[in-house]
Protein backbone atom coordinates (compact mmCIF):
# COMPACT_ATOMS: atom_id res chain seq x y z
CA UNK A 1 0.00 0.00 0.00
CA UNK A 2 2.73 2.88 0.73
CA UNK A 3 4.06 1.83 -2.69
CA UNK A 4 0.70 2.73 -3.83
CA UNK A 5 0.23 5.94 -2.29
CA UNK A 6 3.86 7.06 -2.49
CA UNK A 7 3.30 6.62 -6.52
CA UNK A 8 0.28 8.80 -6.52
CA UNK A 9 1.63 11.06 -4.09
CA UNK A 10 1.12 14.29 -6.83
CA UNK A 11 -2.04 12.71 -8.03
CA UNK A 12 -3.44 12.50 -4.11
CA UNK A 13 -2.64 16.57 -3.98
CA UNK A 14 -4.00 17.64 -6.92
CA UNK A 15 -7.53 15.59 -5.57
CA UNK A 16 -7.02 17.60 -2.13
CA UNK A 17 -6.56 20.93 -4.40
CA UNK A 18 -10.33 20.41 -5.77
CA UNK A 19 -11.94 19.33 -2.47
CA UNK A 20 -14.48 21.76 -1.56
CA UNK A 21 -12.95 24.32 1.21
CA UNK A 22 -16.38 24.38 3.06
CA UNK A 23 -17.43 20.77 3.70
CA UNK A 24 -21.00 19.53 4.66
CA UNK A 25 -21.06 20.45 8.53
CA UNK A 26 -21.57 17.24 10.76
CA UNK A 27 -24.28 17.63 13.31
CA UNK A 28 -22.96 18.21 16.66
CA UNK A 29 -24.35 15.54 18.81
CA UNK A 30 -23.96 16.77 22.54
CA UNK A 31 -22.25 17.37 25.21
CA UNK A 32 -19.97 14.57 27.20
CA UNK A 33 -21.13 13.59 30.32
CA UNK A 34 -19.58 15.64 33.44
CA UNK A 35 -16.82 12.91 34.44
CA UNK A 36 -15.26 11.93 31.04
CA UNK A 37 -13.82 13.58 27.94
CA UNK A 38 -12.70 11.93 24.96
CA UNK A 39 -9.89 14.31 23.05
CA UNK A 40 -7.69 13.60 19.94
CA UNK A 41 -4.10 15.06 19.54
CA UNK A 42 -2.82 15.17 15.41
CA UNK A 43 0.96 15.01 15.85
CA UNK A 44 3.21 16.93 13.28
CA UNK A 45 4.41 15.59 10.36
CA UNK A 46 7.74 14.53 10.76
CA UNK A 47 10.84 14.84 8.83
CA UNK A 48 11.43 10.97 8.50
CA UNK A 49 7.62 10.55 7.98
CA UNK A 50 7.98 10.95 3.84
CA UNK A 51 4.31 10.93 3.37
CA UNK A 52 1.78 14.10 3.17
CA UNK A 53 -0.83 14.72 6.10
CA UNK A 54 -3.97 13.25 5.48
CA UNK A 55 -5.57 14.18 8.81
CA UNK A 56 -7.09 17.44 8.40
CA UNK A 57 -8.90 18.63 11.93
CA UNK A 58 -11.65 21.21 10.76
CA UNK A 59 -11.81 25.19 10.98
CA UNK A 60 -15.35 25.14 11.29
CA UNK A 61 -16.06 22.75 13.89
CA UNK A 62 -13.18 22.23 16.41
CA UNK A 63 -14.05 18.78 17.25
CA UNK A 64 -14.06 17.41 14.12
CA UNK A 65 -11.32 15.77 12.32
CA UNK A 66 -11.47 14.81 8.27
CA UNK A 67 -9.57 11.79 7.19
CA UNK A 68 -8.78 11.83 3.52
CA UNK A 69 -7.37 8.83 2.28
CA UNK A 70 -6.40 7.75 -1.31
CA UNK A 71 -8.45 4.75 -2.79
CA UNK A 72 -6.84 2.44 -5.46
CA UNK A 73 -9.64 1.89 -7.63
CA UNK A 74 -10.70 -1.10 -9.72
CA UNK A 75 -10.89 1.05 -12.64
CA UNK A 76 -7.22 2.03 -11.88
CA UNK A 77 -7.54 5.72 -11.23
CA UNK A 78 -7.23 6.77 -7.70
CA UNK A 79 -9.68 8.79 -6.04
CA UNK A 80 -10.45 10.27 -2.69
CA UNK A 81 -12.38 8.51 -0.18
CA UNK A 82 -12.99 10.98 3.03
CA UNK A 83 -14.12 10.35 6.67
CA UNK A 84 -14.71 12.38 9.31
CA UNK A 85 -14.38 11.75 12.90
CA UNK A 86 -16.07 13.57 16.27
CA UNK A 87 -14.90 13.97 19.61
CA UNK A 88 -15.13 15.94 22.00
CA UNK A 89 -11.56 17.90 21.97
CA UNK A 90 -9.37 18.45 19.21
CA UNK A 91 -5.56 19.14 18.92
CA UNK A 92 -4.05 19.92 15.76
CA UNK A 93 -0.87 19.23 14.81
CA UNK A 94 0.19 23.37 16.00
CA UNK A 95 -1.59 22.16 19.35
CA UNK A 96 1.40 22.17 22.26
CA UNK A 97 1.50 19.53 25.08
CA UNK A 98 1.07 22.55 27.58
CA UNK A 99 -2.13 23.54 25.73
CA UNK A 100 -3.31 19.91 26.24
CA UNK A 101 -2.15 20.27 29.84
CA UNK A 102 -4.15 23.65 30.37
CA UNK A 103 -6.91 21.71 28.49
CA UNK A 104 -7.36 18.76 29.65
CA UNK A 105 -5.30 17.40 32.65
CA UNK A 106 -5.16 21.06 34.81
CA UNK A 107 -8.59 19.70 35.64
CA UNK A 108 -7.57 15.93 36.67
CA UNK A 109 -4.50 17.40 38.59
CA UNK A 110 -6.99 19.71 40.92
CA UNK A 111 -9.44 17.02 41.27
CA UNK A 112 -6.85 14.68 42.33
CA UNK A 113 -5.80 17.20 44.46
CA UNK A 114 -9.48 17.64 46.20
CA UNK A 115 -9.70 13.78 47.03
CA UNK A 116 -11.00 12.35 44.13
CA UNK A 117 -9.56 9.55 41.25
CA UNK A 118 -8.51 11.23 37.65
CA UNK A 119 -6.98 9.35 35.17
CA UNK A 120 -5.58 10.37 31.65
CA UNK A 121 -5.16 7.81 28.98
CA UNK A 122 -2.83 8.00 25.96
CA UNK A 123 -4.17 5.79 23.35
CA UNK A 124 -2.89 5.32 19.79
CA UNK A 125 -1.27 3.57 16.64
CA UNK A 126 2.73 3.18 17.52
CA UNK A 127 4.66 6.60 16.53
CA UNK A 128 1.82 8.81 16.96
CA UNK A 129 2.92 10.82 20.07
CA UNK A 130 1.60 8.73 23.66
CA UNK A 131 4.94 8.77 25.35
CA UNK A 132 6.16 12.22 23.93
CA UNK A 133 2.62 13.72 25.25
CA UNK A 134 2.63 11.51 28.41
CA UNK A 135 6.23 12.77 29.48
CA UNK A 136 5.56 16.22 29.13
CA UNK A 137 2.16 15.85 30.57
CA UNK A 138 3.98 14.19 33.65
CA UNK A 139 6.93 16.92 33.86
CA UNK A 140 3.80 19.56 33.89
CA UNK A 141 2.08 17.67 36.70
CA UNK A 142 5.32 17.57 38.68
CA UNK A 143 5.73 21.03 38.44
CA UNK A 144 1.98 21.85 39.40
CA UNK A 145 2.27 19.67 42.33
CA UNK A 146 5.25 21.06 43.46
CA UNK A 147 5.35 24.34 42.95
CA UNK A 148 3.30 25.65 45.64
CA UNK A 149 0.15 26.74 43.47
CA UNK A 150 -2.59 24.34 44.97
CA UNK A 151 -3.95 25.27 48.46
CA UNK A 152 -3.56 23.31 51.16
CA UNK A 153 -0.51 20.61 52.47
CA UNK A 154 -0.56 16.94 50.75
CA UNK A 155 2.64 14.43 50.81
CA UNK A 156 2.97 13.47 47.14
CA UNK A 157 3.51 9.30 46.86
CA UNK A 158 4.95 7.83 43.20
CA UNK A 159 4.59 4.68 42.10
CA UNK A 160 5.54 3.43 38.51
CA UNK A 161 4.57 0.59 36.62
CA UNK A 162 4.56 -1.84 33.40
CA UNK A 163 2.04 -3.69 32.45
CA UNK A 164 2.67 -6.70 29.47
CA UNK A 165 -0.20 -8.99 28.55
CA UNK A 166 -0.87 -10.19 32.35
CA UNK A 167 2.63 -9.81 33.82
CA UNK A 168 3.66 -6.58 35.81
CA UNK A 169 6.90 -5.50 36.23
CA UNK A 170 8.26 -2.26 38.76
CA UNK A 171 9.85 0.58 36.73
CA UNK A 172 11.32 2.44 40.19
CA UNK A 173 13.28 -0.53 41.15
CA UNK A 174 15.19 -2.22 37.66
CA UNK A 175 11.95 -3.83 36.23
CA UNK A 176 11.65 -6.07 39.12
CA UNK A 177 8.22 -8.29 38.62
CA UNK A 178 5.34 -7.21 40.94
CA UNK A 179 2.20 -9.49 41.70
CA UNK A 180 -1.34 -8.00 41.15
CA UNK A 181 -3.61 -9.79 43.78
CA UNK A 182 -6.97 -8.67 44.92
CA UNK A 183 -7.76 -8.08 48.53
CA UNK A 184 -11.56 -9.12 49.98
CA UNK A 185 -12.92 -5.72 49.07
CA UNK A 186 -12.05 -5.89 45.63
CA UNK A 187 -9.80 -3.72 44.91
CA UNK A 188 -6.28 -4.61 43.09
CA UNK A 189 -2.85 -4.22 44.93
CA UNK A 190 0.23 -3.88 43.21
CA UNK A 191 2.45 -6.58 45.55
CA UNK A 192 6.25 -5.50 45.86
CA UNK A 193 5.50 -2.17 43.87
CA UNK A 194 7.85 0.69 45.32
CA UNK A 195 5.97 4.04 46.29
CA UNK A 196 8.31 6.68 46.95
CA UNK A 197 7.33 9.88 48.54
CA UNK A 198 8.69 13.04 46.70
CA UNK A 199 9.22 16.31 48.33
CA UNK A 200 10.26 18.16 44.64
CA UNK A 201 10.22 18.79 41.52
CA UNK A 202 13.46 17.50 40.95
CA UNK A 203 12.87 14.35 43.04
CA UNK A 204 9.52 13.76 40.71
CA UNK A 205 11.29 14.10 37.56
CA UNK A 206 13.60 12.25 38.74
CA UNK A 207 11.85 9.24 39.15
CA UNK A 208 9.62 9.55 35.67
CA UNK A 209 13.10 9.28 34.22
CA UNK A 210 14.12 6.69 35.77
CA UNK A 211 11.17 5.07 35.26
CA UNK A 212 11.18 5.62 31.42
CA UNK A 213 14.63 4.66 31.20
CA UNK A 214 13.29 0.45 32.06
CA UNK A 215 9.89 0.69 30.06
CA UNK A 216 9.50 -1.80 27.70
CA UNK A 217 10.68 -1.04 24.18
CA UNK A 218 10.99 -2.81 20.61
CA UNK A 219 11.54 -1.30 17.35
CA UNK A 220 8.17 -1.66 14.78
CA UNK A 221 7.92 -0.11 11.06
CA UNK A 222 7.01 3.08 11.97
CA UNK A 223 9.33 3.87 15.79
CA UNK A 224 12.59 2.64 16.69
CA UNK A 225 11.34 2.62 20.46
CA UNK A 226 8.25 1.45 20.43
CA UNK A 227 6.28 0.83 23.76
CA UNK A 228 5.38 -2.61 23.93
CA UNK A 229 3.35 -2.32 27.20
CA UNK A 230 0.98 -0.29 29.72
CA UNK A 231 2.97 2.21 31.56
CA UNK A 232 0.59 3.63 34.87
CA UNK A 233 2.33 6.49 36.60
CA UNK A 234 0.19 6.92 39.94
CA UNK A 235 0.40 9.80 41.95
CA UNK A 236 -1.05 9.31 45.20
CA UNK A 237 -2.00 12.57 47.02
CA UNK A 238 -2.10 12.30 50.75
CA UNK A 239 -4.62 14.47 52.60
CA UNK A 240 -4.37 15.33 56.53
CA UNK A 241 -5.96 12.07 58.18
CA UNK A 242 -9.60 13.53 57.96
CA UNK A 243 -9.72 13.58 54.23
CA UNK A 244 -9.61 10.98 51.25
CA UNK A 245 -6.29 10.05 49.13
CA UNK A 246 -6.50 11.62 45.98
CA UNK A 247 -5.09 9.59 43.14
CA UNK A 248 -4.15 10.91 40.04
CA UNK A 249 -3.12 8.08 37.20
CA UNK A 250 -1.22 8.95 33.77
CA UNK A 251 -1.41 6.38 31.62
CA UNK A 252 0.57 5.53 28.66
CA UNK A 253 -0.82 3.02 26.73
CA UNK A 254 0.73 0.17 24.49
CA UNK A 255 0.86 1.09 20.87
CA UNK A 256 -1.69 -0.66 18.36
CA UNK A 257 0.61 -2.20 15.81
CA UNK A 258 -0.13 -2.50 12.20
CA UNK A 259 -0.19 -5.81 10.81
CA UNK A 260 2.39 -5.59 8.88
CA UNK A 261 4.67 -5.53 11.18
CA UNK A 262 3.61 -8.28 13.34
CA UNK A 263 3.83 -10.02 10.18
CA UNK A 264 7.23 -9.71 10.51
CA UNK A 265 8.03 -10.63 13.99
CA UNK A 266 6.66 -13.89 14.52
CA UNK A 267 4.81 -15.56 16.86
CA UNK A 268 5.65 -13.62 19.51
CA UNK A 269 5.00 -10.28 19.03
CA UNK A 270 1.77 -11.83 17.38
CA UNK A 271 1.24 -13.11 20.82
CA UNK A 272 2.22 -9.63 22.47
CA UNK A 273 -0.11 -7.83 19.81
CA UNK A 274 -2.88 -10.10 20.54
CA UNK A 275 -2.52 -9.20 24.78
CA UNK A 276 -2.38 -5.36 24.35
CA UNK A 277 -6.13 -5.52 21.89
CA UNK A 278 -7.21 -7.51 24.48
CA UNK A 279 -6.40 -5.28 27.11
CA UNK A 280 -7.61 -1.96 24.87
CA UNK A 281 -11.10 -3.88 24.21
CA UNK A 282 -11.52 -4.60 27.64
CA UNK A 283 -10.72 -0.92 28.51
CA UNK A 284 -12.55 0.25 26.19
CA UNK A 285 -15.93 -1.71 27.49
CA UNK A 286 -15.02 -0.50 30.98
CA UNK A 287 -14.80 3.25 30.51
CA UNK A 288 -17.93 3.23 28.51
CA UNK A 289 -19.90 1.39 31.00
CA UNK A 290 -18.53 3.58 33.67
CA UNK A 291 -19.63 7.15 31.04
CA UNK A 292 -23.03 5.35 30.41
CA UNK A 293 -24.01 5.10 34.25
CA UNK A 294 -22.03 8.46 34.86
CA UNK A 295 -24.31 9.64 32.19
CA UNK A 296 -27.96 7.97 33.02
CA UNK A 297 -27.88 6.42 29.61
CA UNK A 298 -28.87 2.94 31.87
CA UNK A 299 -32.25 2.85 33.19
CA UNK A 300 -31.70 -0.80 33.54
CA UNK A 301 -28.73 -0.61 36.32
CA UNK A 302 -25.27 -1.22 36.26
CA UNK A 303 -24.41 -2.26 33.02
CA UNK A 304 -21.58 -5.96 33.23
CA UNK A 305 -18.04 -4.12 33.10
CA UNK A 306 -15.51 -6.82 32.25
CA UNK A 307 -12.89 -5.98 34.62
CA UNK A 308 -11.40 -9.34 35.02
CA UNK A 309 -10.50 -9.33 31.65
CA UNK A 310 -6.99 -7.96 31.43
CA UNK A 311 -4.06 -7.01 34.04
CA UNK A 312 -4.64 -3.63 33.03
CA UNK A 313 -8.43 -2.72 33.63
CA UNK A 314 -8.12 -5.03 37.31
CA UNK A 315 -5.39 -2.84 38.57
CA UNK A 316 -7.83 0.47 37.35
CA UNK A 317 -11.22 -1.10 38.82
CA UNK A 318 -11.75 1.81 41.26
CA UNK A 319 -11.16 4.37 38.71
CA UNK A 320 -13.29 2.57 36.53
CA UNK A 321 -15.92 1.42 38.71
CA UNK A 322 -19.65 2.70 38.93
CA UNK A 323 -20.09 1.04 42.16
CA UNK A 324 -17.01 2.96 44.01
CA UNK A 325 -17.62 5.02 46.11
CA UNK A 326 -14.93 7.82 45.64
CA UNK A 327 -15.49 10.57 42.76
CA UNK A 328 -13.62 9.80 39.31
CA UNK A 329 -12.83 11.51 35.98
CA UNK A 330 -11.41 10.28 33.17
CA UNK A 331 -9.70 11.49 29.87
CA UNK A 332 -8.78 10.04 27.05
CA UNK A 333 -6.34 11.72 24.29
CA UNK A 334 -6.21 9.66 21.38
CA UNK A 335 -2.60 10.27 19.77
CA UNK A 336 -2.44 10.26 15.56
CA UNK A 337 0.04 9.87 13.69
CA UNK A 338 -1.36 12.01 10.22
CA UNK A 339 0.97 10.51 7.80
CA UNK A 340 -0.76 9.47 4.63
CA UNK A 341 0.64 5.88 4.75
CA UNK A 342 -1.11 5.57 8.09
CA UNK A 343 -4.52 6.53 7.73
CA UNK A 344 -5.87 2.61 8.31
CA UNK A 345 -4.77 2.61 11.97
CA UNK A 346 -5.35 6.73 12.41
CA UNK A 347 -9.09 5.58 11.33
CA UNK A 348 -9.45 3.23 13.99
CA UNK A 349 -8.03 5.12 16.61
CA UNK A 350 -10.37 7.98 16.20
CA UNK A 351 -12.95 5.09 15.51
CA UNK A 352 -12.11 4.14 18.73
CA UNK A 353 -12.14 7.58 20.20
CA UNK A 354 -15.60 7.76 19.47
CA UNK A 355 -16.91 4.33 21.08
CA UNK A 356 -16.02 5.84 23.89
CA UNK A 357 -17.69 8.97 23.71
CA UNK A 358 -21.19 8.95 26.03
CA UNK A 359 -22.79 11.51 25.74
CA UNK A 360 -24.85 13.23 28.60
CA UNK A 361 -28.44 13.19 28.85
CA UNK A 362 -28.64 14.00 32.32
CA UNK A 363 -30.78 17.64 31.64
CA UNK A 364 -32.86 15.43 28.88
CA UNK A 365 -34.17 13.48 32.03
CA UNK A 366 -34.83 16.15 34.20
CA UNK A 367 -36.33 17.71 32.23
CA UNK A 368 -38.24 15.84 29.74
CA UNK A 369 -41.42 17.04 28.42
CA UNK A 370 -40.34 18.17 25.32
CA UNK A 371 -43.04 21.02 25.64
CA UNK A 372 -40.42 22.92 27.87
CA UNK A 373 -37.23 21.89 25.49
CA UNK A 374 -35.65 25.71 23.97
CA UNK A 375 -35.69 25.68 20.11
CA UNK A 376 -32.32 24.65 19.30
CA UNK A 377 -32.52 21.36 21.49
CA UNK A 378 -35.64 20.52 19.28
CA UNK A 379 -33.38 20.84 16.12
CA UNK A 380 -30.78 19.13 17.48
CA UNK A 381 -33.65 16.10 18.11
CA UNK A 382 -35.09 16.42 14.52
CA UNK A 383 -31.34 16.51 13.42
CA UNK A 384 -30.72 13.27 15.00
CA UNK A 385 -34.02 11.67 14.33
CA UNK A 386 -35.88 13.03 11.20
CA UNK A 387 -35.34 10.57 8.64
CA UNK A 388 -32.64 8.04 7.14
CA UNK A 389 -30.26 9.06 6.10
CA UNK A 390 -30.51 12.28 8.92
CA UNK A 391 -31.55 15.58 7.58
CA UNK A 392 -29.53 18.50 8.50
CA UNK A 393 -31.48 21.69 9.61
CA UNK A 394 -28.21 23.39 7.41
CA UNK A 395 -29.49 21.12 4.56
CA UNK A 396 -33.08 21.81 4.75
CA UNK A 397 -35.50 24.07 5.56
CA UNK A 398 -36.90 24.21 9.17
CA UNK A 399 -40.63 24.42 8.20
CA UNK A 400 -39.86 21.42 5.71
CA UNK A 401 -38.15 19.36 8.32
CA UNK A 402 -41.06 20.08 10.80
CA UNK A 403 -43.72 18.77 8.68
CA UNK A 404 -41.79 15.93 7.28
CA UNK A 405 -41.61 14.86 11.20
CA UNK A 406 -45.10 16.43 11.51
CA UNK A 407 -46.50 14.14 8.99
CA UNK A 408 -44.90 11.11 9.71
CA UNK A 409 -47.80 8.28 11.16
CA UNK A 410 -48.10 8.01 14.67
CA UNK A 411 -46.69 4.37 14.91
CA UNK A 412 -43.18 5.48 12.76
CA UNK A 413 -43.42 8.74 15.14
CA UNK A 414 -43.51 6.99 18.80
CA UNK A 415 -40.99 4.88 17.53
CA UNK A 416 -38.00 7.32 17.19
CA UNK A 417 -38.92 9.31 20.02
CA UNK A 418 -39.05 5.93 21.72
CA UNK A 419 -35.19 5.78 20.27
CA UNK A 420 -34.27 9.47 21.24
CA UNK A 421 -32.07 8.67 24.87
CA UNK A 422 -34.38 10.86 27.57
CA UNK A 423 -37.74 11.37 25.26
CA UNK A 424 -40.22 8.98 26.83
CA UNK A 425 -43.32 7.71 24.95
CA UNK A 426 -46.20 9.51 26.45
CA UNK A 427 -44.04 12.70 25.67
CA UNK A 428 -43.92 12.22 21.94
CA UNK A 429 -47.93 13.90 21.22
CA UNK A 430 -45.95 17.01 23.02
CA UNK A 431 -43.21 16.85 21.17
CA UNK A 432 -45.19 17.15 18.12
CA UNK A 433 -46.84 19.97 19.29
CA UNK A 434 -43.62 21.39 20.41
CA UNK A 435 -42.73 20.56 16.79
CA UNK A 436 -45.60 22.32 14.83
CA UNK A 437 -45.63 25.50 16.94
CA UNK A 438 -41.75 26.14 16.33
CA UNK A 439 -42.05 25.65 12.68
CA UNK A 440 -45.00 27.29 12.48
CA UNK A 441 -43.29 30.54 13.78
CA UNK A 442 -39.98 29.97 11.18
N1 LIG B 1 3.55 16.63 18.90
C1 LIG B 1 4.74 16.22 18.47
N2 LIG B 1 5.63 17.11 18.00
C2 LIG B 1 6.83 16.72 17.55
N3 LIG B 1 7.25 15.43 17.51
C3 LIG B 1 6.42 14.49 17.97
C4 LIG B 1 5.12 14.84 18.47
N4 LIG B 1 4.50 13.70 18.83
C5 LIG B 1 5.39 12.71 18.60
N5 LIG B 1 6.53 13.17 18.09
C6 LIG B 1 7.70 12.36 17.70
O1 LIG B 1 7.17 11.21 17.05
C7 LIG B 1 7.96 10.06 17.38
C8 LIG B 1 7.08 8.96 17.93
O2 LIG B 1 6.53 9.42 19.15
P1 LIG B 1 6.27 8.49 20.42
O3 LIG B 1 7.44 7.60 20.69
O4 LIG B 1 5.79 9.37 21.50
O5 LIG B 1 5.10 7.60 19.84
P2 LIG B 1 4.25 6.50 20.62
O6 LIG B 1 2.85 6.72 20.20
O7 LIG B 1 4.54 6.53 22.07
O8 LIG B 1 4.76 5.16 19.94
P3 LIG B 1 4.81 3.68 20.54
O9 LIG B 1 3.43 3.27 20.85
O10 LIG B 1 5.40 2.91 19.43
O11 LIG B 1 5.69 3.77 21.75
C9 LIG B 1 9.01 10.53 18.37
O12 LIG B 1 10.19 10.76 17.66
C10 LIG B 1 8.45 11.84 18.90
O13 LIG B 1 9.48 12.72 19.29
Amino acid sequence: MEQFYLKNVDKYHSLLAKLESTPKPRVSDGQHGPNMVVAARVRPVLQGDGFPTAVFPRSSQKNVADIHDLYNHPSGIPCLKSFNYQVDRLFGSESTTEEIYEDLAADLVQFAWDGGIATLFAYGQTGSGKTFTISRLEELVAETLMNGSMKGEREIHMTMIDLAGNSAFDLLTERAPISLLEDSSGVTRMLGAAEIQVHNTTEMMDLIERAASFRRTASTLKNNASSRSHAICRIRIHSPPTATDGTLYLIDLAGSEDARDTALHGADRMRETRDINISLSALKDCIRGKALVDSRHSGQGIPHIPFRRSALTRVLKHALDPEGTQPCKTAVLACVNPSLADVAPSKNTLRFAEMLRVLDTRHELQDSSPMNWPNHRVRLWIARNSAKPRIMPEVLAPRETGAQLFNLSDTEFNYRCRKCPGVRAEHAKALRLKFWQLFVES
